[in-house]
């Protein structure tokens, strides 16, 4: 059975074998059993305290032993670079990608959609898709270029990581460090979602500003797991993304074997469930700011270079108020998924698994259908049940991939086609 601790970032201490765990100190001259200490750092060794995030593992073998890496061939579709020629200010949506027909791993499952700046930059964040039906056997995955929040639409998921297993079904979401190595198994023998992949600064929990202490996502319902580990001595690939693109060496173990650790970088689950999802009890529709789970900061206060938020099942009791999203014009890119159900400004053609993009100062909002519904509504109180979109908002414009660019949906300005003209009195 799976075992978790529960608290978003907290410093944890979990061993797989009673006395792995050196205590008092870090680095031993001799760690226990043989074991091989070693630091995984999220943020600077500089990076002040209440920002400061690393993690102490105690592994079979150090990670140091590897053979050179060689370009991996596979994963066509996995972060081939965006689209390098001018990008059309057009708002762009995608239907569900393909099933794959071969075996498919969780790695050669994923196409790359969206993405801004460049990971070296240390800034910025990927939306990729996933459609798999195959479980990584004797190979893991790591991503040097930032660290990766799962957001499953179909099947769940079993990441086998470093520092523990997590499990996750669609609606909950789980997050891998940077440079956590992991396998994916598909426990439904077959699996789909988004993956945001964020090179900036750690994802954290928003402030709360005059909501108070609490409310949207609590800290006690994020779930690290224990220590748990692989004892492999077969041949194991290691594909991992760097700067880009994707690597492979093949080492002589599995690379999960890390029997203790302690610290407070480390994967965990949410489930989205859990959300206290806060709304107007009296006119107007706020901001989606407050369905924020996780932001991202850049350097300019207020400004995130993520911002990860949800549109849960929730009462719509405005009165005199249009209930759905507004028009509007954002100078913030918004990147948004649909994990079930339907979006309340999207009567039409935003399915789930699908994916859109308004970026910066697109016209966007209801379509002409939604809009329509919405202005003739009797406002009692509604709940909007079964439903969970999300959306990656980040101050950096997005540019597609190409396989983006070319299987985007033909005809999504109709969405907005057709809106009567106002009519104005009689002067
Ligand atoms: O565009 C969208 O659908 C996302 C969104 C939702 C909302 O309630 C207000 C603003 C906004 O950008
Ligand atoms: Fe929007």
């Amino acid at each position: 059975m799976t075992q978790y601790q529960t608290g978003f970032g907290n410093h944890f201490s979990t061993e797989a074998v009673p006395g792995a765990l050196p205590v008092g100190r870090n680095s031993p001259q001799r760690p226990a059993f043989g074991l091989y200490a070693e630091q995984l750092s999220g943020t600077a060794f500089t990076a002040p305290r209440h920002e400061n995030r690393r993690s102490w593992l105690y592994r079979l073998r150090p990670s140091a032993e590897h053979p050179p890496y060689t370009r991996y061939e596979g994963a066509k579709l996995f972060a081939p670079g965006t689209d390098t020629a001018p990008l059309a200010p057009n708002r762009l949506r995608w239907s569900p990608i393909a099933d794959p027909t071969a075996p498919t791993d969780l790695i050669d499952g994923i196409t790359t959609m969206l993405a801004n700046r460049d990971p070296a930059d240390l800034e910025g964040v990927a939306v990729h898709l996933y459609a798999a039906n195959a479980d990584m056997t004797a190979r893991a995955f790591v991503d040097a270029d930032g660290e990766l929040l799962f957001i499953p639409q179909q099947g769940r998921l079993t990441l086998l990581t470093e520092l523990g297993r997590v499990d996750i079904a669609p609606g909950q979401i789980a997050l891998i460090p940077r440079g956590v190595r992991f396998r994916a198994l598909l426990p439904d023998g077959a699996a789909r979602g988004y993956i945001a992949e964020n090179h900036g600064a750690l994802f954290r929990l928003p402030d709360l500003g005059p909501i108070g202490s609490n409310s949207l996502a609590s800290p006690r319902d994020f779930e690290t797991p224990a220590a748990a580990f692989e004892d492999i001595d077969a041949p194991f690939e290691l594909v991992q993304k760097s700067l880009g693109s994707l690597w492979t060496t093949t080492l002589d173990h599995s690379p999960l074997d890390v029997v203790a650790w302690h610290g407070n970088l480390a994967p965990w689950r949410y489930d989205l469930a859990r959300f206290n999802t806060i709304g107007t009890v009296s006119f107007d529709h706020p901001d989606p700011s407050i369905f924020t789970v996780l932001t991202s900061p850049s350097d300019v206060p207020g400004r995130a270079n993520a911002d990860f938020v949800i549109f849960p099942p929730r009462w719509m009791v405005a009165e005199d108020t249009f209930r759905p999203p507004w028009f509007h014009r954002n100078v913030m890119s918004e990147a948004m998924g649909l994990i079930t159900g339907a979006y309340d400004a999207k009567a039409d053609g935003f399915a789930p698994g699908g994916l859109s993009l308004h970026n910066l100062m697109a016209g966007h909002g209801p379509d002409v259908a939604s809009w329509q519904a919405a202005s003739d509504a009797a406002l009692a109180p509604h709940k909007i049940e079964d439903t969970m979109a999300f959306m990656v908002e980040s101050c950096w414009p997005y540019r597609p991939t190409a396989f983006g660019l070319t299987h985007a949906q033909q005809d999504y300005d109709a969405a907005w086609s057709g809106f009567p003209k106002a009519v104005l009195p009689n002067p």
